[in-house]
């Protein structure tokens, strides 16, 4: 008997059923740890090669940290852009972050968030940044000396530490205007820095039992209370004085009213303008650190910046000048934010379930979108590892590549609402420097970045600080 096939039902069984979602290769390492010995040891390097071997998404669970690591371009559009909407910033990064800014606009979402958004942003809008450049420009002046002292030495110095302490004056000169003595801003640099720093050691301490003991806990709230009385006290006092504008940015926030007319509560302009130090001191003071490493081992471009801090602004050094004059200067910052993006990473939360490049993401998944990985990825980028700020040129300016390639202030509605007062920071402090000095790495001197909650220098950069004239 010859058996006949129906050819429904063989259509039907031949048609594939539901794709299997592949599984998400996980990064092998000791047990519990995972590879938290390589990430110490050589955080970036490991990372690099593990993006080689993994894939543009892989697993990474250190501890009882779990996250989604995602590298390419593509999956940081996905996350920050086209899905944004279904990752929150939540998770314990945010929650330590909290202990700082309160809630402030870097960690707060939905309603409160979109009413601060429009409270805070124009702020920075070219005509107000007008108004403050000429309180960085003085800061700037201000600081100079320091680098003029470190150049009488005649040997290389750690310049961090000076280009810290420069950009804290011109940040606190900013928010508060001339009113705060340089001795309030010297106490204020190292509790900033350490609250900083803090923050993500106490990210990883967070799966601890509420009991275990955390070391620097103690300093890190002693921290908090001396910068949170001091701003209780500059809010206090701008209140008191009532209308009169100086143009810093703490009187536009005391000012500054949503679309119902309200003022924020004076814990609202607390916690904004810790948010403000947070998420722009150390952030700038770094860029500007990896920009001088890069301007003292590339004494061609060296000798462009100068030369056009000279047409700009006079061979006299000193003074303000056009800081929208300096094509070759941004780029040498644009580039160095490629290279070494001072946030590197973005972690999100997954709040809806969702799929990434075939991979599920079930809802309650931290995902861990890495420019600095990304802004390296040898798909869209040529020599990805080179410093060459002529490649920012070439693309016809690097912020006009596709969404995700070049991101370190962020990407989609909540990107950094600062970087215009950055990119104003760095083109002073680099044109000031450079009518000055040639930058010249200490050979002897080997630089390598460490993953911290910035991405910072180990062990800081030694340049000489040579005199141009
Ligand atoms: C080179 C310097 C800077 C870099 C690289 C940088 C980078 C970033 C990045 C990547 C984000 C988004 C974080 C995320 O996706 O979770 C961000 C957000 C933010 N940044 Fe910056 N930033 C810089 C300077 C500044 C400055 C100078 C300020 C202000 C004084 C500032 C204020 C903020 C604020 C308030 C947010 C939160 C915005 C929001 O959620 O709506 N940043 N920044």
């Amino acid at each position: 008997m010859t058996i006949r096939r129906d050819p429904a039902m063989t259509a039907r069984s031949e048609q594939p059923g539901p794709r299997p979602h592949p599984r998400i290769p996980r990064a092998t390492g000791l047990p519990w740890l995972g590879p938290l010995p390589q990430l110490l040891r050589d955080g970036f390097g490991y990372l690099l090669e593990a993006r080689r071997r993994y894939g543009d998404v892989y697993r990474l669970d250190i501890g009882g940290l779990r996250t989604v690591v995602l590298n390419h371009p593509r999956q940081l559009r996905h996350v920050h852009l086209d899905r944004a909407a279904a990752y929150h910033r939540q998770g314990p990064l945010f929650e330590q972050m909290r202990r700082v800014t309160g809630n402030g606009l870097a960690v707060s979402q939905g309603e409160i968030w979109r009413t601060q958004r429009r409270r805070v942003q124009p702020l920075f809008h070219h005509d107000r940044l007008a108004a403050v450049h000429r309180l960085l420009d003085t800061a700037a002046d201000e600081q100079m000396p320091l680098f003029e002292r470190a150049a009488r030495t005649g040997t290389p110095v750690a310049l961090g530490p000076l280009l810290a302490r420069t950009t804290m004056k011109m940040t606190v000169r900013a928010v508060f205007g001339s009113g705060i003595p340089d001795a309030t801003v010297d106490r204020i640099c190292p509790d900033m820095e350490y609250a900083v720093s803090y923050v993500v050691l106490a990210t990883l301490m967070s799966p601890l039992p509420r009991w275990a003991p955390r070391p620097g806990d103690r300093r890190f709230e002693q921290a908090i209370q001396r910068l949170d009385a001091l701003l209780t006290q500059v809010v206090a006092e701008r209140r008191r004085a009532g209308e009169r504008d100086p143009g810093d940015l703490i009187a536009m926030l005391t000012a500054s009213e949503d679309d119902a007319g309200e003022r924020m509560t004076a814990r609202q302009v607390r916690d904004e303008t810790m948010t403000l130090f947070l998420a722009g001191y150390e952030t700038t003071a770094l860029a500007l650190t990896w920009a001088a490493h890069f301007l003292s081992t590339h004494p061609a471009s060296m000798a462009r910046v100068g030369e056009e801090a000279d047409l700009a602004g006079g061979a006299g050094g000193g003074g303000a000048f056009d800081a929208h004059r300096l094509p070759y200067t941004g780029a040498v910052w644009d580039e160095t934010l490629r290279l070494t993006p001072p946030i590197w990473w973005n972690p999100r939360w997954a709040v809806e379930d969702d799929e990434i490049d075939g991979y599920p993401i079930p809802a309650g998944t931290a995902v861990t979108p890495l420019a600095f990985v990304a802004q390296r990825h040898p798909e869209v980028w040529e020599r990805p590892h080179r410093f060459d700020p002529d490649r920012v040129a070439a693309a016809r300016g690097i912020r006009r590549r596709p969404q995700g390639e070049w991101m370190p202030f962020g990407l989609g509605r909540d990107h950094c609402v600062g970087r215009e007062l950055a990119n104003l920071e760095a083109r002073i402090v680099l044109s000031k420097l450079a009518q000055r000095f040639r930058l010249v790495a200490d050979p002897a001197h080997r630089v390598r970045p460490v993953p911290l909650g910035t991405l910072r220098p180990r062990h800081g950069i030694r340049v000489r600080l040579e005199p141009r004239r």
